[in-house]
């Protein structure tokens, strides 16, 4: 699973339900893979119902972890997330240690790659459960996205502005600061115009929320990146 080619990812949420018919127009939209995730109301069973509703579908599926109970086999790539600018400290290593200790045996590192999150919009559901600190400054948002590059050599970093269109400014920021790593960005992407401008700057743009919201809008953000 090559996720560094992947531009367009489509987020869907276990703990949110969307028709057989979107979810056909969303494989046949050219998105480049769907990331399953979602910070609350999710374990193994949505998960795997959700699962189950797409493997086959010919589009590359890939697990973005937020929960212990989500260690759901068939995915053909993991994502572990760890949160840089979490308030708690559980949020950056200790649930992830936790989830090692009883599910590390099933490790597989060819499919399951580290994802440093830093969440910047202080509404979303991930900022609060995880108390993350999203008053900072371009310099500290950058200082994070290097700190996760150069100390824990993390090989994608994910901007997370969930739930709104963050700011083109710091992402640029980022992109500038860390030329070679794999930038992912999420929060407000809801048509042609938003999605161009964040593929300008980083490497995958991922849409989740517009899905649920506006089906036409959430495909023209892949009709954008043609
Ligand atoms: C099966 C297999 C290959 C296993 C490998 C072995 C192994 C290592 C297993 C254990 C892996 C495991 C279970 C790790 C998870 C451990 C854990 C709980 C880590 C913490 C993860 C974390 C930092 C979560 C924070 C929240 C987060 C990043 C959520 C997902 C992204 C997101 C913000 C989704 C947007 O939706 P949502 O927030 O729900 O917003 P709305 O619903 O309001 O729109
Ligand atoms: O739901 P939206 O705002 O599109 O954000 C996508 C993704 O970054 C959520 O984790
Ligand atoms: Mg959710």
């Amino acid at each position: 699973m090559e996720f560094t080619k992947w531009r367009h990812v489509f987020k869907l949420d276990p703990n949110k339900s969307i028709d057989d018919a979107s979810l056909e127009a969303l494989i046949h939209s050219g998105t480049d893979a769907f990331l399953i995730g979602g910070t609350d109301g999710v374990d193994a069973e949505n998960t795997y119902r959700l699962y189950e509703r797409l493997a086959g579908c010919g589009v590359p599926l890939a697990l973005e972890m937020s929960h212990p109970d989500q260690t759901v086999r068939g995915f053909q790539h993991y994502f572990i997330p760890t949160v840089l600018n979490a308030g708690s400290v559980d949020w950056v290593i200790g649930h992830q240690a936790r989830a090692f200790e009883s599910y590390g045996h099933w490790f597989d590192a060819t499919c399951v790659t580290g994802q440093g999150y830093i969440v910047l919009n202080p509404e979303a559901k991930v900022a609060v459960v995880t108390e993350a600190k999203t008053s900072l400054s371009l310099e500290q948002v950058v200082a994070y996205a290097e700190t996760g590059r150069y100390v824990f050599r993390l090989p994608s970093l994910y901007l997370e502005y969930s739930g709104t269109f963050g700011s083109p400014d710091v992402v640029k920021e980022v992109r500038l600061a860390l030329p070679d790593t794999h930038l992912f960005y999420g929060g407000g992407i809801d048509g042609a115009e938003t999605a161009r401008l964040m593929a300008s700057y980083v490497d995958t743009i991922v849409v989740g929320n517009v899905i649920y919201e506006n089906l036409d809008g959430a495909l023209a953000t892949v009709a954008a990146l043609r």
